[in-house]
């Protein structure tokens, strides 16, 4: 079947194929750095991760250099139509220099800038709260111990320097996101003056009179992690509060919930009381396990809601997956391409046949045109979006994703 009889098809239920592709081009999605090497970054490394992030796998051809990441980075991004995103975390830093977390600054990350330039890239930062021998105790800025929580504090406020700079130079705005992995295994008896700690380190991290043009705060909860079961100090209420209360960008990760919580649910409703949400969407399997996302019903009812609630202009899309058992650039390149596919078939619903249909009550319309929506033609619209920007689909996108990886499973 062509693209114009799919067209077509799609015009009988009043639905405007161009004006869906038109508009996915515009989406940016924010790719994770750490997806290309395992977690690893690329400092001398003092401590584990923590929190219970925790790459699995020994599939050939990890990038092990800035130059590496950035060589895969490149191909995956000439395999993903449209104009995109880097989410770097701070242990990436590029220099011959070995600065500790609070001596970072703007020249140990100008070579990503540079780069981003050349390619036409947006970035996003982190700071990295893990992997580090003061964070093996799995508290930073809620630690006790007042020196530990003060080296994160410093580290923090670099980051978002360094964030504010890289937005400034690349005239996007640069999402600054904090994840912290601060808990405890068994259970606490003062949660209470842990949060307060949590909340008085963020305080002193965000300058609320920092220029926000180029650059945002977020944060990010978490339910629990393996080694902190028991509590996790940054949850859900602990952020969605801190969020509200001080306007920063609140950070919603499908990995972080309870399996059974829907968090494509939770945009409508928190979007009500904060301006602006990164997500970073994921595939928990029984626990946060960071699986490569798929077409699967979680990820396109996100997408769905990004359209149906009018929030994809107060919403970063970050990606947040690693897995080690297979390509990581087919990862990359499959997983965002995955984000984009549930975004297309967001965008071909008859929104103007379904909210007259829910507001009349008439659920057998809305349940009767979702599913008969499934089998309209959206592979022919995803292959003309591809050929479009210029982007391989199908066997020739296997083709070249086998042929990326052969080059780099030597390494
Ligand atoms: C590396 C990221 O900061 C990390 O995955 C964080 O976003 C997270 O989700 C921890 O579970
Ligand atoms: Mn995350």
């Amino acid at each position: 079947m062509s693209y114009d009889s799919a067209k077509a098809q799609f015009a009988d239920w009043g639905i405007d194929t161009e004006t869906a592709i038109e508009r996915l081009k515009t989406i940016p999605i924010s790719m994770h750095c750490w997806q290309g090497d395992d977690v690893v970054g690329f400092e001398q490394k003092t401590g584990a991760s923590g929190g219970g992030i925790q790459a699995t796998g020994n599939h050939p051809g990890r990038a092990r250099t800035p130059d590496e990441l950035r060589a895969d980075l490149e191909f995956a991004y000439s395999m993903i139509p449209g104009s995109h995103r880097l989410n770097l975390h701070a242990m990436y830093l590029d220099t011959d220099e070995t600065p500790d977390r609070d001596e970072i600054e703007y020249k140990h990350f100008a070579p990503w800038v540079d780069w981003a330039k050349e390619q036409g890239l947006g970035l996003d930062f982190n700071p990295t709260f893990f992997a580090h021998a003061k964070a093996d105790d799995n508290l930073t800025l809620s630690h006790p111990d007042q020196g530990i929580r003060d080296f994160w504090v410093e580290h923090g406020q670099r980051t978002r320097e360094i964030a504010a700079r890289m937005g400034a130079e690349l005239g996007t705005i640069c999402v600054n996101n904090i994840w912290v992995p601060d808990g405890y295994k068994d259970t606490p008896v003062d949660r209470m003056a842990a949060r307060r700690r949590l909340e008085a380190s963020i305080d002193q991290m965000i300058d609320p009179s920092q220029d926000r043009a180029h650059m945002r705060d977020a944060v990010e909860s978490k339910l629990f992690g393996i080694g902190v079961e028991a509590c996790t100090v940054g949850s859900h209420e602990f952020y969605m509060g801190y969020s509200m209360k001080n306007d920063t960008v609140l950070c919603l990760d499908m990995g972080h919930f309870h399996p059974t919580e829907n968090v494509a649910d939770k945009l409508s409703a928190a979007s009500l009381f904060v301006d602006e949400i990164l997500l970073h969407v994921s595939r928990p399997m029984r626990w946060d396990s960071d699986h490569v996302i798929l077409q699967s019903d979680d990820v396109l009812q996100i997408a769905q809601e990004l359209v149906a609630s009018d929030l994809l202009d107060r919403t970063y899309i970050g990606l947040d997956f690693f897995d080690a058992t297979i390509s990581r650039t087919a990862a990359w390149v499959i997983g965002t391409r995955n984000m984009q596919k549930a975004l297309l078939r967001a965008l071909l619903m008859p929104l103007d046949r379904l909210r007259p249909a829910e507001d009349a009550l008439d659920f057998t319309e809305r349940f009767v045109v979702t599913e008969e929506l499934k089998d309209l033609p959206f592979g022919q619209v995803w292959d003309e979006f591809c050929a479009r920007m210029s982007c391989p689909s199908g066997l020739h996108l296997i083709n070249q994703l086998e042929d990326y990886q052969g080059s780099v499973s030597g390494r």
